[in-house]
Parts: structure tokens; sequence; C-alpha cells
């Protein structure tokens, strides 16, 4: 007669003799084993953005080039004592882009215009708010400091300096940095490619005629829309049905065009979870029993030499779990290092108790000044994602957070998104 086992009705509920992995342990695997596979190519300036930097990038120019004025005034030699002054002024002046090509003789100053490259015999700009001009002087009142309002050469970036490291994915304001310091051809790797695969009978592709066991694939878009904002070339290999050859020629395929594969559902020990049946059974999977909360079920394997996330199906799992594992394997494949997600401390507006020996990741988002968090913690609950700012991250050991306690909150922006 066979015997039920024990009621655990806590799908979390970590079986004892499993090894679970606690979530810093596989990700300094992961560190360890992932490197760039990228190559390298040149672009123009504009088309820099989001592309990760090959190399270093050195100024060619310092930023400033030259010592210039940061106000409208008169130029004059500095410092200048304590008590009013009165100076001629030369003729002419200096503005940006039109510089003053004489010498301001000792005891003068010049009329001089923001951005304008201080002539010589010159060092220091008193504003012009603070000087009665007058009939070709200026009177005004010490003290002044030697180089006061002037932007001294190179105070930026001095030509020859690394104005911004390898690996650095550039931003808008890199653009700025760059053509300042005169950099016009971007030496940036290749895009790296990713692609996304849904398996699962259920699903049918948005927008499409669904009968009622049938749900819309989530995840597909998700992922791909997640490639895509990291700056690399997202690849769609579309939906498998849970059939282990269609998989077989998917996973061919994915792997022959990308460098990095992402599939979604069928990553745990069910009957029809082919990922990791198939993937076992290629020799090549490293079954990682994550403890982490939501995502459990993560299958990391090699495919024909391409990585594999095989992420868990339901939405939330598979987006954590592509956020704290699959983002950062991403980022070292493409040659920018190992980002770590930029969290802070913020009062917690709930109250949650947990088992210790995992690490826990909540929808949540700030209010007040307080983090709150989403009605339910089922994965399956998708507008959860969409309601929350980031993800709450509990520490493995945790098992009390009380109203008022500090918890780390991740924007989602920590994650790019
Ligand atoms: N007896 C147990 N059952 C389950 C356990 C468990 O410990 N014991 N763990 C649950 C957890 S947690 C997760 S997560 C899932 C993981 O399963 P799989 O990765 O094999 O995912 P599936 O079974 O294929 O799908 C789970 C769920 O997600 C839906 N899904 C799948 N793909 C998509 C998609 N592209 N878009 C939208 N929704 C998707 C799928 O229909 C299922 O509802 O296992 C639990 N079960
Ligand atoms: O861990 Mo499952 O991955 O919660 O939904």
């Amino acid at each position: 007669m066979i015997e039920p086992p024990p009621l655990k009705n806590d799908c979390f509920a970590l079986p004892p003799g499993v090894n679970w992995t606690p979530v810093d342990e596989a990700l300094a695997l992961l560190r360890d084993r992932l490197h760039p596979v990228t190559g390298e190519e040149c672009v123009p300036l504009q088309a820099a953005l989001g592309r990760v930097l090959a190399r270093d990038v050195v100024a060619r120019r310092s930023n400033p080039p030259r010592t210039n004025s940061a106000v409208d005034g008169y130029a004059l030699a500095g410092p200048v004592a304590e008590g009013s002054h009165v100076l001629p002024l030369v003729e002419g002046r200096a503005a940006a882009g039109v510089p003053y090509e004489g010498v301001v003789p000792a005891g003068q100053a010049i009329r001089i215009l923001t951005g304008a490259i201080l002539p010589e015999g010159v060092d220091s700009v008193i504003m012009e708010e603070d000087v009665t001009a007058e009939g070709g002087e200026i009177a005004f009142r010490g003290p002044l400091k030697r180089g006061a309002n002037a932007r001294a050469a190179g105070e930026d970036v001095a030509e020859g300096a690394v104005a911004l490291p390898a690996g650095r994915q550039v931003a808008p304001q890199d653009l700025a940095l760059l053509s300042a310091v005169g950099v016009a051809e971007i030496p940036v790797r290749t895009r790296l490619r990713v692609a996304v695969l849904s398996t699962g009978d259920e699903l049918v592709e948005p927008g499409a005629p669904a009968g009622p066991g049938k749900i819309y694939d989530a995840n597909r878009p998700m992922l791909l829309g997640l490639a895509e904002r990291m700056g690399f070339t997202p690849i769609d290999i579309g939906r498998v049905p849970d059939d282990r050859d269609s998989l077989r020629a998917r996973l061919d395929e994915a792997a022959s065009r990308a460098d990095l594969i992402l599939t979604s559902g069928g990553a745990s020990a069910g009957d029809e979870d082919h990922v990791s049946a198939l993937l076992r059974e290629s020799g090549a999977l490293q079954e990682w029993r994550m403890a982490i909360k939501p995502g459990r079920p993560l299958a990391l394997a090699m495919w024909d030499g391409t990585p594999v996330f095989g992420l868990p199906g339901n939405p939330v799992a598979a987006l954590v779990c592509a956020l704290i594992f699959a983002r950062p394997a991403m980022a070292a494949l493409a040659g920018m290092g190992w980002p770590e997600p930029q969290g802070f401390d913020l009062p917690a507006a709930f109250e949650k108790r947990k088992k210790p020996g995992r690490r826990e990741y909540l929808r949540g988002r700030v209010k007040d000044g307080r983090v709150e968090v989403f009605r339910s913690e089922g994965s399956g609950l998708i507008s959860g994602l969409s309601w929350a700012g980031g993800l709450v991250e509990i520490g493995d050991e945790e098992r009390h957070i009380r109203p008022g306690d500090p918890v780390r909150f991740l924007p989602w922006g920590a994650f790019g998104l």
C-alpha cells in the first residue's frame, strides 16, 4: 500500500538533502566563468549611444582646452586687495570663439564674456554685477582671489587622460564628454545577440484567437524588451510546444544565431518540463536549485557552446531571475563587467515573515519615503510588475520585517529598466 508524504503545502519549502544554492554563490560562479564574447568595431559619436566601449577612451584634447571666463564681466590680473579700485579698460573685448589677441597691460582690465579665453596678462574675472563701468574705466570693490571666476585649462579632463573606461555603456551625458574631448570615432563592442524563446503548449501569440486552455505569451515580449533595453540585439526564436524535438531544433537555431539564449517555462521537473529534461539529457545542464523566491527552478546550461538560461515560466519569476542572474551574465558576455544593482535602504511600510535560508524579491514601490509592497506575492500576477517601481530585496537570513525596519529597495532603474 502506498503512503502519502507529510503535507508541505509550501512549494518553497526547501526539502532536506537538496543542495540549495545561495544567490550570491551562484552569482560568484557565473561571474568567474563568463567572459566577453563580443567583437570590436568603430562607430561615429552619435551612433555610440547605448554601446559598450571596447577600450579606454583617451581625451585628445583638454576640457576646457584653454583657461576661460565663467562669467560675463571684466578680466584683470589677480589677486586684488580689499577696498575700492578703479582700473582703466583696454580697447576691445574677449568673447567665446572670438579671442582677444593682444596682451592686457599691467594695471588694466578688459571686457570679457562667458566662455572667452583669458587674454595674456590677466588671470581673474570680476562679475559685471559687481562693477560700475563708465568712461573707459571700471570701479569695483576687492578682495578678489587670483583665478576668481576663471575655469582652468584641463580642470575637467586633461589631454591624454582616460575620459571613459572600457566596458562603460555610453549614456547621453557620455556623448557630451566624448565630443568635448575631441573623440568622434568610438571603439565599441559589437552588440551581444540574445535569443529568446518561450515554451509551453498553452501559449499563443499576442492578439491571436485564444481558446479556453490557452494564454498569451507574456514572457517573450518582456525578455526581448529587456535585451533591447540593455542595448543588445534581441533575436526572437518564437514559441516552442512542449515537445522535445521541436525544442531541440529551436535551441540549435538559437545557438547558431545568438551569444546567449533565454528560455522561459519548463524549467522545473514536471511531466512537461522539457527544457530542463532536454538540457539534462544533453549532458550540459548545471541545474541549480536557487535559494530564491520567486524563481526557484533555474536551469543553466551550455547548448552547442552557447549559454542557456532556462528561466521559470511564471512571468514574475521569469523577470526576477532574468534581472538577478541573466542580466549580469549578459553584461559580462557583452564586455560590460559585472554590474551590481545599486539599491538603497528605506523604511518598510509592510510586515513580512519569511523562512531563513533563501533570498526573496518582492514587488515594491516608494510612497512617502517608505517602501510598500504589492498586494500579493503570486508569481503569475503580472500587473504587479507594472504597479511596482522596483524590487524589495529581503536578505537570505531575514525572518521578520516589521513596519519601519530598513529594507533594500532596488528601483527598476538599478537594472537599467
Ligand atoms: N509540485 C510543484 N509544482 C510547482 C512547483 C513546485 O515546487 N512543486 N514550483 C512552482 C513554481 S514556483 C514555478 S516558478 C513553476 C516553474 O515551472 P516551470 O519553469 O517549469 O514553468 P511552467 O510550468 O512551464 O510554467 C509555469 C507557469 O507559467 C506560465 N507561463 C509559462 N510560460 C509563459 C509565458 N511565456 N507567458 C505567460 N505565462 C507563462 C505557465 O502557463 C504556468 O502557469 O512551477 C510551479 N509548480
Ligand atoms: O518560483 Mo516560481 O518561480 O515563484 O513562480
